[in-house]
């Protein structure tokens, strides 16, 4: 009895030095070696870490914006501005119980991402936000596997492949238009019609992600109303992923496994979600047994080819999770770039109307554009790439240190996590000038402004956006066939307030006045 208790009273008092180290010890010895390298921060405090100033500042952004061309860093990132403006370029702070680097420094962004990439990995505060959302897909996949995975997906994104996706878009794009046109079926041709585009820009994406993913085979499957429920599913997770970032439900582990309202609500959505894919990639199965020509053109078929390849290391249920990974990467980030390039047009005529001169020249008399004429859409490049400045779809990146190393002076110890501020780059006047705050796509028309160690929209080094020739495609391809067909102005109800739960999203959507060209 007594060496039981004994063993007991050994494993609690083990127990509560294992607790003490992980949530005091460990982030104060961080902290510390942080401080004595001349890195400053608000001050260290046990358990909860900065939650309560990250929260204030967060929550001190106004429901509206106060002017049209208020950056957009003061509403997706008032903490990590203020602390950059209070502690400089390198900052620590702690959430809960994880320490935080906050670096403001081009050069030592590119070394965390590029030349010394092998000693991060992606952070645990972003995989525990967003897995419900991206599955254990390659977004948060690491190591040989990750390799293994992207190896296997990146075929579908090559040249080969997008000049398939490219009819694929050309075909959304075109319901998109002609969905819109029958708006003026009964009315006269110079009526205006109000459209919110966010929400059009989303239903859009997801259609090319859906017949890009899974073949435009699909029997209208996330078509009208079940589209319309994913798109309502999909933009629940993201919210309440997003909301957690701050939470002081972080401090609880196990918390998104508690029987709470939102939890549950977060299943349901989590389950259509999946429902909706597994019953896809089911009857992409049935179909590819009965007709199996070996040459698939849409990535679920490229994967399944994988999975079924005798050499292949793909199980069917790691090709759910990149299923669900692509099908929610690859729509919510285009449709916020095609929100904020319409919106931007509408605020700046000229470059609207540059855009479409543009657009009528390279269409010429065709319906559809030549892929091969892609390039020729340079001002629309231009415009493209002053939106993805100005507005970048994932504001933030972090990474998660795995062995001791410098960066510049710094030297970095396992479990610290850094925070790499995008919007803060991209909005740095150091790197664009005073006018950083004003939309100039002409910024870009030197072709060196995007490769600018601050310019990172799509990421950098080896886990740059594996979909990024494809939404730069995708997005093209939307805008020229909606300037070709359409003219855009800001309606008298649109509200200028971007940043949504710490992304990019209108909070309020964008309604614009549309007219037919
Ligand atoms: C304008 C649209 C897009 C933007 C701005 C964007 C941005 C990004 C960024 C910044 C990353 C890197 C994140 C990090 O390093 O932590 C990333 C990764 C990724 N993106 Fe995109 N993305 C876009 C569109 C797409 C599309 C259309 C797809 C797929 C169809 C896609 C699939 C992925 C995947 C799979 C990764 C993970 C790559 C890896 O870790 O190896 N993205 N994206």
């Amino acid at each position: 009895m007594g060496s039981i208790q004994t063993i007991v009273l050994a494993a609690v008092v083990g127990w509560i030095i294992g607790l003490f180290y992980q949530l005091w010890w460990k982030p104060f010895r961080l902290r510390k070696h942080y401080e004595k390298q001349g890195i400053q921060g608000p001050p260290f405090r046990p358990l909860i870490g900065n939650l309560l100033e990250l929260r204030r500042l967060t929550e001190t952004v106004p429901p509206q914006a106060s002017s049209l061309t208020e950056l957009s860093k003061r509403r997706v990132a008032p903490e990590l501005l203020s602390f950059f403006g209070s502690y400089g370029k390198v900052s620590v702070h702690e959430v809960g119980r994880k320490t935080r680097l906050l670096i403001v420094e081009a050069e030592l962004a590119r070394e965390v991402l590029v030349t010394k990439a092998s000693f991060y990995q992606k952070a645990d505060l972003s995989r525990e936000a967003f897995w419900r959302l991206l599955g254990k897909g390659l977004v948060f996949s690491e190591g040989d596997f990750w390799l293994k995975q992207r190896r296997i997906l990146r075929p579908g994104f090559r040249h080969q492949y997008l000049k398939v996706f490219f009819r694929v878009m050309n075909d959304a794009c075109e319901d998109l238009v002609s969905k819109w046109q029958r708006k003026w079926e009964n009315s006269n041709e110079c009526v205006d019609v109000e459209i919110e585009v966010s929400k059009e820009m989303s239903l859009l994406t997801l259609d090319i992600i859906s017949r890009a993913l899974f073949g435009s085979n699909l029997g209208g499957k996330t078509h009208a109303s079940e589209g319309a429920v994913a798109l309502e599913c999909l933009s629940g997770l993201l919210n309440s992923s997003l909301r957690s970032s701050y939470s002081y439900k972080r401090l609880l582990p196990g918390y998104s496994h508690l029987p709470t309202l939102e939890n549950w609500r977060t299943r349901g959505r989590e389950k259509f979600v999946n429902g909706l894919l597994e019953a896809i990639i089911h009857s992409r199965m049935t179909k590819r047994e009965s007709v199996r020509n070996g040459e698939e053109d849409d990535i679920v078929g490229m994967m399944l080819d994988a999975v079924y390849e005798g050499s292949s290391t793909m199980s069917l249920s790691q090709l759910m999770h990149e299923a669900k990974t692509l099908f929610f990467a690859g729509h919510a980030t285009t449709a916020i770039v095609l929100t904020w390039c319409l919106t931007l047009l509408s605020m700046n005529k000229e470059w609207q109307e540059r855009a479409r001169d543009e657009v009528q020249r390279v269409y010429g008399e065709e319906s559809f554009l030549d892929v091969r004429r892609l390039g020729e859409l340079k001002i629309v490049g231009m415009i493209l790439n002053e939106t993805l400045r100005l507005y970048p779809p994932v504001p933030t990146m972090s990474r998660q240190c795995m062995k001791p190393h410098h960066i510049g002076n710094i030297s970095m110890l396992p479990d610290t996590t850094v925070v790499i501020p995008v919007v803060l780059f991209h909005q740095s006047e150091e790197l664009w000038g005073k006018d950083a705050y004003l939309f100039k796509p002409e910024r870009f028309e030197n072709k060196e402004a995007k490769d600018l160690p601050g310019f990172m929209p799509f990421g950098g080094g080896p886990r740059i956006c594996l979909g990024m020739n494809f939404a730069v495609m995708e997005a093209k391809v939307a805008l020229s066939m909606l300037l070709k067909n359409f003219s855009f102005s800001l309606s008298p109800d649109y509200c200028h307030a971007p940043g949504l739960a710490s992304s990019m999203r209108p909070r309020y959507g964008v309604p614009l006045i549309v007219k037919r060209v």
